[in-house]
């Protein structure tokens, strides 16, 4: 089995989401598709009311496939400090024409304001390594995990772009998506992520520096988070960048131009282009703008987040020795 579903960039390539059908009849939610993470949680009918601000409710009660998973439990808090938690269900789950017929959903009870706020989006569907799933007595599985079986491949792979429509493929690669070779690198799932490890990067057209950048591939995060060395090195290059405690990262003026970053995968490299590098004005000041390349202090990764992967076709290839294909395109 095969398939794919469009992601749709909201709110400026902040986030991507796709439409995923749970439950018979159909009812289908927008969920943040998130390599970052491996739960697949829903806004429900079970969501405190003033917890909810415009999402799609999935409502069990309404699917004749829904089935109550007795004393399950999740629970989980984001780097970012973001929370949710509830109870879970098995229902039937869609996505791109691929069917898992006993998908656990975990339904949100609680979430916090982040979440709330962000009316595009219905829920997360976690991509990750089941090792990290919350789901108390026990782990319950991936969308991904539970697909391997009926997918013509054991992989997944993101065509995230700029501003405009993109795709994930379940079990196949398309390669009308991309040009010239996929390289692919060894994945370190010890930590539950997508791990692996650049060989090193260069800004705008100065020379390459050869350096391990060891980081995660996260859909679920927007930016890309990279050491502080890296970081001061790019924005050296910005006249009036400065590492602004007011918005909590770099900043420049929007009228500066901006370089460029090129980083490493194996023998070839990915070229993030100088207007993906900027994430458009704060918020109450337009004439200051936000960087999509801000440090990786306290996250204890790298994330080659949206900013790095809409720059290139990414195979995220599952099973005992995970690996990771990029592509430029
Ligand atoms: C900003 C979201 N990312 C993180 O918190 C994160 C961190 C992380 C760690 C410390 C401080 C900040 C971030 C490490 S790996 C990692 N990645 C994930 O956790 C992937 N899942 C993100 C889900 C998520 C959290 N807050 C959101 C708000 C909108 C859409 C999605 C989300």
């Amino acid at each position: 089995d095969e398939g794919s579903a469009t992601a749709t960039s909201q709110n400026s390539d902040q986030e991507y989401t796709i439409p995923v059908s749970i439950g018979t009849p159909g009812q289908v939610l927008q969920l943040d598709l998130d390599t970052g993470s491996s739960d697949l949680w829903v806004f429900s009918t079970e969501t405190e009311s003033d917890q909810v601000n415009g999402q799609t409710l999935y409502d069990p009660s309404q699917s004749s496939s829904s089935s109550y998973m007795s004393g399950y439990t999740w629970s989980i808090q984001y780097g970012d400090q973001s929370t949710s938690n509830g109870d879970i269900y098995t229902d039937t789950v869609t996505i791109g024409g691929v069917t898992v017929s006993s998908q656990a959903v975990e339904l949100a009870q609680s979430v916090s304001s982040e979440f709330t706020s962000d009316s595009n989006s219905d829920g997360l569907l976690g991509m990750a390594f089941d090792s990290i799933n919350t789901a108390k007595p026990s782990a319950v599985e991936t969308f991904f995990d539970n697909a391997q079986s009926s997918l013509d491949s054991f992989l997944f792979t993101a065509d995230l772009k700029h501003d405009t429509a993109g795709s994930y493929g379940f079990g196949y690669i398309d390669s009308s998506l991309y040009t010239g070779d996929i390289t692919y690198v060894d994945v370190d799932n010890s930590q539950g992520f997508w791990g692996w490890t650049s060989g090193g990067y260069a800004i705008g057209s100065d020379d390459f520096t050869s350096t391990d950048i060891t980081g995660i591939a996260d859909t679920g995060t927007t930016l890309l988070c990279l050491d502080d060395s890296i970081v001061d090195a790019y924005y050296n290059e910005i006249d009036g960048a400065n590492n602004s405690d007011t918005y909590g990262g770099y900043v420049f003026p929007c009228s500066s131009s901006v370089p460029s970053f090129t980083f490493a995968v194996g023998s070839s490299n990915i070229v993030i282009p100088s207007d993906y590098m900027n994430t458009g004005a704060v918020p109450d000041d337009d004439s200051t703008c936000f960087g999509g390349l801000q440090s990786n202090s306290g996250l204890g990764t790298s994330i080659f987040g949206d900013v790095a992967l809409k720059a290139a076709f990414v195979v995220f290839q599952g099973g005992d020795s995970p690996t990771l294909g990029w592509a430029t395109k």
